[in-house]
């Protein structure tokens, strides 16, 4: 099934391309008239941090690009200092019952849309990209990253645990010698050890930069059948995939009792003062 659904997502290998851009609440949707790539760009003041709301516009703005016949999506964001801040605190401190349980869902989804994506990926990470931040962006197929921001799953800094697909996106691209490290010790890189250790793909200068690279990534499939390399990235993926997809109801009731252990909620406490004290001084 996942195959066929597949098959009718896969991106034209001719065009034409249409000339498109579309606002959610909190994305927005670039397609290039003349390389047919789209550019999906965060907007959620002050520092993307993933709620409820944009992990919905991003599943959408994603489905939005696989349906518009894209030659690929390059992930990026308005922000000049920040990619994402990863998870929205606050849907996790003190939360409402079912607000938390769509939220946990919105951020499987947007996953599942993300790393599963049959159109080429490639993230422009143009500012800090922690915890979530760095999910999306290994989620991508390829990294360009702007100098002096860091990036990692540094979530046991904040007495959580990232969950098995987590870890998934990261073992994807590091060794999982080093992705085990980082992630016991909640490491954050520096572009420069990013780049050193294969977080990143490539540095650039400016955002500009950073998208034509990215840009350059995905125009390396312009020759390869469009069919032949979703349906090879799909198995490539398919059993971090499908492991997601068999167990989500599980997977949520596991975040749900761990959020609501009160030490993690003094733990979140204390980590969101820290953060609004140090944005303070
Ligand atoms: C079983 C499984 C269970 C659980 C798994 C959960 C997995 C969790 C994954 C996550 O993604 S948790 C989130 C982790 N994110 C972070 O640790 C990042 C925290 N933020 C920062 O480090 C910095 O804010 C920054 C992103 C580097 C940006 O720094 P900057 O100096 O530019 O901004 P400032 O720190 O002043 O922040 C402005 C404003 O935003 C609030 N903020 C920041 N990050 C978050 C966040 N992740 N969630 C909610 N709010 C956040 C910060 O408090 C400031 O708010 P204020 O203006 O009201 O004071």
């Amino acid at each position: 099934m996942m195959r066929s659904k597949l098959l009718s997502l896969v991106p034209c290998a001719t065009g034409p391309f249409r000339t498109m851009s579309t606002t959610t609440k909190l994305t927005t949707v670039e397609v290039n008239d003349k390389t047919g790539i789209a550019t999906l760009t965060m907007n959620r003041p002050p520092v993307n941090g993933l709620n409820l709301d944009l992990l919905r516009d991003l599943r959408q703005s994603i489905a939005e690009i696989e349906g518009n016949k894209s030659r690929g999506l390059i992930l990026t964001s308005s922000n000049p200092t920040i990619f994402s801040a990863g998870l929205d605190i606050m849907e996790m401190y003190k939360p409402d019952k079912e607000r938390v349980r769509a939220f946990w869902t919105a951020l499987q989804d947007a996953w599942l849309a993300l790393y599963g994506s049959s159109v080429p990926t490639a993230a422009a990470i143009n500012g800090h990209s922690p915890a979530g931040g760095c999910l999306l962006a290994t989620s991508c197929e390829y990294r360009v990253m702007l100098p002096k921001f860091t990036i990692g799953l540094n979530e046991t800094k904040l007495g959580i645990v990232a969950p098995m697909w987590f870890m998934s996106s990261f073992l994807s691209v590091l060794p999982r010698r080093e992705a085990e490290r980082a992630l016991n010790q909640g490491r954050m890189f520096t572009t420069d050890e990013a780049l050193q250790i294969g977080l990143v793909d490539e540095a650039a200068g400016t955002k500009e930069e950073a998208l034509e690279k990215c840009a350059q990534f995905i125009g390396t499939f312009a020759k390869v059948n469009p069919i032949a390399r979703a349906l090879t990235k799909q198995q490539f993926r398919a059993a971090e995939l499908e492991q997601l997809e068999s167990e989500r109801a599980q997977d949520l009731e596991k975040f749900l009792f761990f959020i609501n252990q009160p030490a993690v909620q003094k733990g979140l406490g204390i980590y969101l003062e820290s953060l609004k004290k140090k944005a303070k001084n």
